[in-house]
C-alpha cells in the first residue's frame, strides 16, 4: 500500500505464557478510519494498545514482531513520550480529569511546556471547537469537566487528545458508554476528523463499523482473519468465519 500510515508485520504478542495476538498482518492508511471488530477477548485492545506502546505498562508482556508508523518502527529507537503525542487514545468510558474543562484540554500542551495563556487558549478553543463542543461548554470553561453529561465528556475526552496535535486516534469502544444521541454526535464527530486523522477504532456494533468506517479488520482469536474495504467485509465476506460474525452466529 503506497500511503499506509500504519504497517504491522508478523507481530506477536504474549501476556506470560498466553498469546494473545498472532502473527498480524495489516497496513492502515492515512486519512481513513479502521474498526477492528470481532467477539470478546480476540485481542482488539490489546492491538490498538500496541501502537501507542501502552502495553508496555503491563508486566510481562513480550511483543515481536514489527509496527511502523510513517516507516519508523515504533519499537525501536523511539521516544515514547513522542510517540503517544502523535498516537493519541480515547477510551470506552469518558475519563476526564477532576479539574476544569480548560485545564482538562490545556494539561496535554502544558507537559509539552506550552505555558503562555494566549497560546493555551488558542489551543483550547481550536480542540473544543474540532470536538464539537464548544458551543457547549464556551461560558463554562473553568468549571469541572465532572460536571459534563458522559456524551460531553467523551467529546472532552477527544479535545484533550487532539490537544496535542496527533496524526493518529485510537478509539477504544468509545461510544458503548454512551446513549443513542450521544453516540450519534461522536459519529458525526469521527466523520469530520477523518480528514485530518487517521483512525483506528474497537467497537461491538457492526452498524456503527459499517457506518463510520473506510476499512474492517476482524479478530478471531487472537488472529486477523480478514481485513478490508468495510463494504466488501459487511456484503462479501472472504472467510465463513467473518461471515459467520458479522451476520451474529457468533461473538
Ligand atoms: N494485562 C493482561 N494480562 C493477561 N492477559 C490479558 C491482559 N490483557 C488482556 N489479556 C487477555 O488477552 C486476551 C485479549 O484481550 P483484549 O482485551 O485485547 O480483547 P478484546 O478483543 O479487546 O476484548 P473485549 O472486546 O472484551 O474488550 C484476552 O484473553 C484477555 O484476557
Amino acid at each position: 500500500m503506497k500511503n499506509a500510515k500504519i504497517r504491522v508485520k508478523n507481530l506477536d504478542l504474549y501476556y506470560g505464557e498466553f498469546q494473545a495476538l498472532k502473527n498480524i498482518h495489516i497496513e492502515m492508511e492515512e486519512g481513513k478510519i479502521t474498526a477492528c471488530i470481532g467477539p470478546s477477548g480476540c485481542g482488539k485492545s490489546t492491538f490498538l494498545k500496541v501502537l501507542n506502546r501502552m502495553n508496555d505498562l503491563v508486566e510481562n508482556v513480550k511483543i515481536t514482531g514489527e509496527v511502523k508508523i510513517d516507516d519508523i518502527d515504533i519499537y525501536k529507537d523511539i521516544d515514547v513520550i513522542k510517540l503517544r503525542k502523535n498516537v493519541g487514545m480515547v477510551f470506552q468510558k469518558p475519563n476526564p480529569f477532576p479539574m476544569s474543562i480548560y485545564d482538562n484540554v490545556a494539561y496535554g500542551p502544558r507537559c509539552h511546556g506550552i505555558k503562555k495563556k494566549n497560546i493555551l487558549d488558542e489551543i483550547v478553543e481550536s480542540s473544543l471547537k474540532k470536538a464539537a463542543l464548544w458551543e457547549e461548554v464556551k461560558d463554562r470553561l473553568h468549571k469541572n469537566a465532572l460536571g459534563l453529561s458522559g456524551g460531553q465528556q467523551q467529546r472532552l475526552c477527544i479535545a484533550r487528545a487532539i490537544a496535542v496535535e496527533p496524526e493518529i486516534i485510537l478509539m477504544d469502544e468509545p461510544t458503548s458508554a454512551l446513549d443513542p444521541i450521544a453516540t450519534a454526535k461522536i459519529e458525526e464527530l469521527m466523520e469530520e476528523l477523518r480528514k485530518n486523522y487517521t483512525i483506528v477504532i474497537v467497537t461491538h456494533s457492526m452498524s456503527q463499523a459499517g457506518r463510520i468506517s473506510d476499512n474492517t479488520a476482524f479478530f478471531l482469536n487472537g488472529e486477523i482473519v480478514e481485513h478490508g474495504i468495510t463494504s466488501q467485509i459487511f456484503t462479501n465476506p472472504k472467510d465463513k468465519r467473518t461471515e459467520d460474525y458479522i451476520t451474529g452466529r457468533f461473538g
